[in-house]
């Protein structure tokens, strides 16, 4: 597994806004949006593309498109799908499959409740967009998903990662034959006694969407 902290003064700048408890959730979703776009250069670095022929006003040349079949993005529900813009403005063509996970906030391990994806992924190179890797359980059980199905080739696209959720999702992704990269914004200190990212940024979904009980 390969890890990537995007070091940007603007990633940083935009992550410091984020975190502020102040920020209300019209501008926590807009920041999310921008920042999902910065990390999603980075992120697609990798992305197949095949040599495409073209003709200019002045001389035909080769440039590139995108392989196929085309890359899948996959929003984890729901602080996932606050994402789900800024990355598509990057990779208008690709697919979209969907996959609902909540974290149970007393054992905090993760389930699935809903699940929209092709039913064969071989060869496809998947994205992952969730905001937070705390314990890594969710993520784990994401790249599960997409691997049982074939995906070949998968990138998680976090804003925040914690240390110990890093080392969890490393040693539970042992054997898997896919390659797994994730980029993030930050690599933060450590987990609380409740599986919250410290200094993290609190409830991810909840501060998009409202807090859902
Ligand atoms: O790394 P983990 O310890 O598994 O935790 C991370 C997960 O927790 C949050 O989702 P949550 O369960 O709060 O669902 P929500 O997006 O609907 O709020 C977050 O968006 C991740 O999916
Ligand atoms: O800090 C955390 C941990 C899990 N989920 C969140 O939304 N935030
Ligand atoms: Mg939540």
């Amino acid at each position: 597994m390969r890890t990537q902290v995007v070091d940007h003064p603007l990633v940083s700048h935009k992550l410091t806004t984020l975190r502020d408890q102040d920020t209300d959730s019209p501008t926590f979703r807009r920041l999310c949006d921008e920042l999902v776009t910065l990390l999603a250069y980075e992120a697609t670095r990798e992305v197949r593309v095949i040599a495409a022929d073209i003709t200019t006003p002045v001389s035909p040349t080769t440039g590139v498109k995108l392989a196929t079949p085309k890359p899948l993005v996959v929003p984890i529900l729901r602080a996932g799908l606050g994402m789900l813009d800024g990355m598509m403005r990057l990779l208008p063509t690709a697919e979209v499959g969907f996959l609902g996970m909540l974290r149970n906030e007393e054992t905090l391990e993760a389930s699935t409740y809903a699940e929209r994806l092709p039913e064969d992924l071989s060869g496809r190179q998947c994205y992952v967009l969730d905001p937070m890797l705390a314990t890594g359980g969710t993520l784990a059980a994401a790249i599960r998903f997409l691997t049982d199905r074939g995906a070949d080739d998968i990138t998680a696209i976090c804003l925040l990662a914690a240390p110990e959720g890093l080392a969890r999702l490393e040693a539970g992704l042992d054997g898997l034959a896919a390659p797994v990269t994730v980029v993030t914004a930050a690599l933060d200190e450590r987990l609380n006694d409740k599986g919250y990212i410290v200094p993290g940024l609190g409830d991810a979904g909840d501060r998009m969407y409202g807090v859902a009980h």
